[in-house]
């Protein structure tokens, strides 16, 4: 075997979830499509800077025959055919497994990716309480003594697993000397381990596809669904896979990412998040239109050009007779504190409402206590319906410059939500380097999507040389490290302890302070690209203590 471990990861499963067989079908994955994805991800930045030199992007002239074809894709198995309430969450606790198993929602969004920090550790454990869920035997008992286990009334949520983007690596896997690619591992070790037993009890493999930029990378997943069916043998079009559609480029192509997967598309999804920092991200420093966002937390999704994204997703989705689902409202109730919760709650039920009037057949939500929210709303909406992939909406027309009228959202930026970009930029930096993708911070879910907004709006915002609207300073790099520093002094006391600060905080904010100068050489195209190289660093200093 060419296939190499950097480091055995510190799990009482690891023998079993990497074992010779294992590792071998992710060895055959590399061969075949590490290449192409090396490739199809070193594209990304060309067609980036002709969009934001343009100012523009548009529907691509080559796929036109798709986009007026008259094709559908598969149809939903019938785990798949009711999806009103997702929840999704790390796969690793696996008390958060459990507790997302048993909330009451019809799909659990297993995550590797957004919600995951793909310590070598997180990997392994994910894909351990994946497959311990695959059989049945997944539980867990608490430090305190506290018992979970997964219900027994056949209402346990559907998994839907996410592997992690195709531009992360995996660097404790070495194949022919060459370093290994997240995606792969991830969905490789999952499919391996449960593919045959999932198909057998007709509850998957189902997965969801992050962060994908350009049709030829669809292809390129279908080409390794294609391959590993037929490697472990199973029926071609038995994985089902809903993208999300969260990336600028992609929303020209929704078209275009059902055909290339029609035999193993359930559908599209709206991830809100992520689509906005691919906004920013791909139009940074574009002087070819008026692309700065405002404020984070005054973009919402009534904002024409969110508003033009959503339309079109459920009106292509349906017409494919593919599933629309909706996205993240990361208000998160408190259990400690009633009215942060009825907060919540309101605001979820507003979003969930708009989305299911609009035709979106599900939503997702953060938290098991926005489940029951979420599905009263659509509930009331679907009636006896599993679906409503019936309601074509024909009526919708969108069209580019409607995708790209961020300067149409209402909203300004200012030196206060400079300073909550910066103190939410480095808290989550530092959580997700100490091993934990997701965090409430001031009552909203932070995740890497969230996180990649602040700081690529600070880039932004630095290199257009933008004047904050409540101070009337013009935001320099100068200024971002006057704030930063008192934000970072704020969470050293909020901390509290100087040896976690050192370790996570410290290290969070320099890069964090790198990422943000609105210079070209120091942007980076995602924050967990650099913040994954300090990962075993900081674990080996911790060893080390
Ligand atoms: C942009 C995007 O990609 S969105 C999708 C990716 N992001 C996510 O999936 C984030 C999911 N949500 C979370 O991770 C969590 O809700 C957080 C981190 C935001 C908040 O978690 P906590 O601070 O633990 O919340 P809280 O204390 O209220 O939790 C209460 C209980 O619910 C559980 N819980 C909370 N959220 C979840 C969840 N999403 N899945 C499963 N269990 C959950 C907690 O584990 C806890 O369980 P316990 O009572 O057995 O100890
Ligand atoms: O993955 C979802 C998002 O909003 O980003
Ligand atoms: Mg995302």
């Amino acid at each position: 075997m060419s296939i190499t471990l950097t480091r055995h990861p510190e799990h009482a499963r690891a023998a079993e979830i990497l074992s010779d067989d294992a590792l071998a079908f992710i060895e055959e994955l590399h061969h075949r499509f590490a290449g192409r994805r090396a490739e199809l991800v070193a594209a990304r930045e060309d067609r980036r800077q002709e969009a934001s030199a343009s100012g523009t992007l548009d529907f691509l002239p080559e796929t036109q025959a798709v986009r007026e074809g008259d094709w559908k894709v598969a149809p939903a198995p019938a785990a798949l055919q009711d999806r009103r309430v997702e929840i999704t969450g790390p796969a690793s606790p696996a008390k958060m497994a459990i507790n997302a198993l048993n909330s009451g929602a019809k799909v659990w969004l297993a995550d590797l990716e957004d919600a995951s920090t793909p310590t070598w550790e997180n990997v392994v454990d994910a894909v351990a309480n994946l497959t311990d869920a695959a059989r049945g035997t997944l539980e867990f008992t608490s430090p305190e003594g506290k018992e979970y286990r997964v219900r027994e009334d056949g209402k346990t949520a559907v998994v839907v697993v996410r592997p992690r983007g195709w531009h992360l690596p995996e660097e404790h896997v070495l194949v022919d000397g060459q370093e290994g690619v997240g995606a792969l591992v991830d969905f490789g070790l999952h499919f391996f381990h449960n593919a045959k037993a999932l198909t057998a009890s007709g509850q998957g493999p189902f997965y969801y596809l992050p962060k994908m930029e350009h049709h030829l990378e669809v292809r390129l997943w279908n080409e390794v669904f294609t391959f590993a069916q037929e490697y472990i043998g199973i029926p071609h079009g038995t994985i089902r896979a809903t993208m999300l559609i969260e990336t600028i480029p992609a929303a020209f192509q929704m078209e275009e990412f059902l055909y290339e997967l029609r035999d193993h598309a359930s559908g599209l999804n709206a991830g809100r998040w992520d689509y906005l920092f691919s906004i920013v991200k791909t139009f940074r420093d574009s002087t070819a239109g008026d692309f700065v966002l405002p404020d984070r937390g005054a973009v919402s999704m009534t904002s024409p050009f969110m508003r033009a994204y959503t339309e079109l997703l459920v009106k292509t989705c349906h017409r494919r007779g593919a599933f629309a689902m909706g996205g993240m409202a990361a208000v998160i109730p408190d259990r400690k504190q009633p009215e942060v919760t009825a907060a919540a709650f309101a605001k979820v039920r507003d979003d969930k409402t708009r989305e299911a009037g609009d035709g979106f057949d599900g939503s997702w939500v953060a938290h098991p206590d926005l489940v029951p929210v979420c599905q009263e709303i659509f509930d009331a909406v679907l009636g006896d319906k599993p679906n409503q992939v019936d309601r074509l909406r024909e009526e919708v027309q969108v069209t580019p410059a409607q995708l790209l009228d961020v300067a149409g959202a209402s909203g300004e930026v200012t030196e206060a939500g400079l300073r909550t970009n910066l103190y939410v930029a480095v808290a989550y930096t530092a959580v997700w380097l100490s091993g934990n993708g997701a965090v409430a911070i001031h009552h909203l879910m932070e995740d890497a999507a969230t996180a990649e907004i602040s700081r690529t709006q600070i880039w932004q915002q630095v290199n257009q040389g933008v004047k904050a609207a409540d101070t009337g300073n013009v935001i320099t790099y100068d200024l971002v490290q006057s704030v930063l520093a008192e934000e970072v002094e704020r969470l050293r006391g909020e901390v509290a302890n100087e040896e976690r600060f050192e370790r996570y905080y410290a290290a969070a904010a320099a890069l964090i302070s790198r990422l943000v100068s609105g210079r070209p050489e120091d942007y980076e195209d995602f924050l967990t690209l650099p913040a994954y190289r300090l990962l075993d660093q900081l674990k080996t200093q911790a060893g080390a203590r």
